[in-house]
């Protein structure tokens, strides 16, 4: 029988019993998220485990060699198209032509340190480490290569841990290791706590003073990930 039709038969006393036990469950279920012990970490693939800026500019003076470039020290705001199109109109889709490109993803070189840290994250005590990536709309390759990024990278069984999404804010989790300064979506208070991976189009940015930041695979991610813990 279906709890509705369970509920009906129950009559309006029992009704509000079943409605205070469902609320208790909920709210015990919600506690143990935000007390348990386990961790769970979301980290961002391109700009933090995949070298996106390197591979662009080394694609796209590959395929443009007569056109202008920009470098990454000279490298402001996170959409790469924006400031290309800045520099001169026709480069915003010279730009998006190379990541729109079969094996641009796929090709991508691991930033250093990310590998070997995720590895180690997901090996520790009450830690649950996913990879929270967003695919371009343009899904000809982007979407398998990402699949295929890990697997090459991490190996086979670590496919269990991608997320695969526009919007990062549905994702549940105590951190979010992103190098995108504004990560916006439908929920307006994520769960997680955003922090600014360095990259060559952050580095500049103030950020405010609750705002934190992994300046590299070398800083000290695990005392991050300890000041999360309960
Ligand atoms: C267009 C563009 C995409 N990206 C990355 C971010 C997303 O991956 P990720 O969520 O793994 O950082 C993906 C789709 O936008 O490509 C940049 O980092 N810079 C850009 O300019
Ligand atoms: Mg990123």
């Amino acid at each position: 029988m279906s709890v509705s039709a369970t509920t009906r038969l129950l009559g309006t006393g029992r009704t509000r019993i079943l409605d205070s036990f469902k609320r208790i469950s909920v709210n015990m279920s919600s506690s143990s998220a935000s007390c348990g012990k386990r961790l769970r970490v979301l980290v961002d693939m391109d700009g933090v485990l995949a070298d996106f800026e390197g591979g662009f500019l080394e694609k796209y003076r590959t395929r443009y060699p007569e056109e202008p470039y920009i470098s990454m020290d000279d490298r402001r705001g996170f959409w790469v198209s924006a400031q290309y199109g800045k520099l001169r109109s026709d480069l915003y889709e010279k730009a998006i032509s190379i990541w729109e490109s079969k094996d641009f993803f796929i090709e991508l070189e691991p930033l250093p340190g990310g590998v070997a840290a995720v590895k180690e994250m997901a090996k520790m005590d009450n830690t649950d480490v996913f990879i929270c990536t967003s695919p371009i709309k343009h899904y000809k390759y982007c979407p398998y290569e990402k699949y295929s990024w890990v697997e090459k990278h991490f190996g086979y069984d670590f496919l269990e841990q991608v997320i695969l999404t526009r919007d990062k804010t549905l994702v549940s989790g105590d951190l979010l290791i992103d190098d995108k300064p504004d990560i916006l979506g439908v929920e307006s208070k994520p769960d997680w706590e955003h922090i600014l991976f360095t990259a060559c189009h952050n580095k500049h940015l103030t950020l405010g003073p609750s705002q934190r930041r992994l300046q590299s695979w070398s800083d000290d991610w695990k005392a991050i990930l300890d000041s999360k813990r309960h």
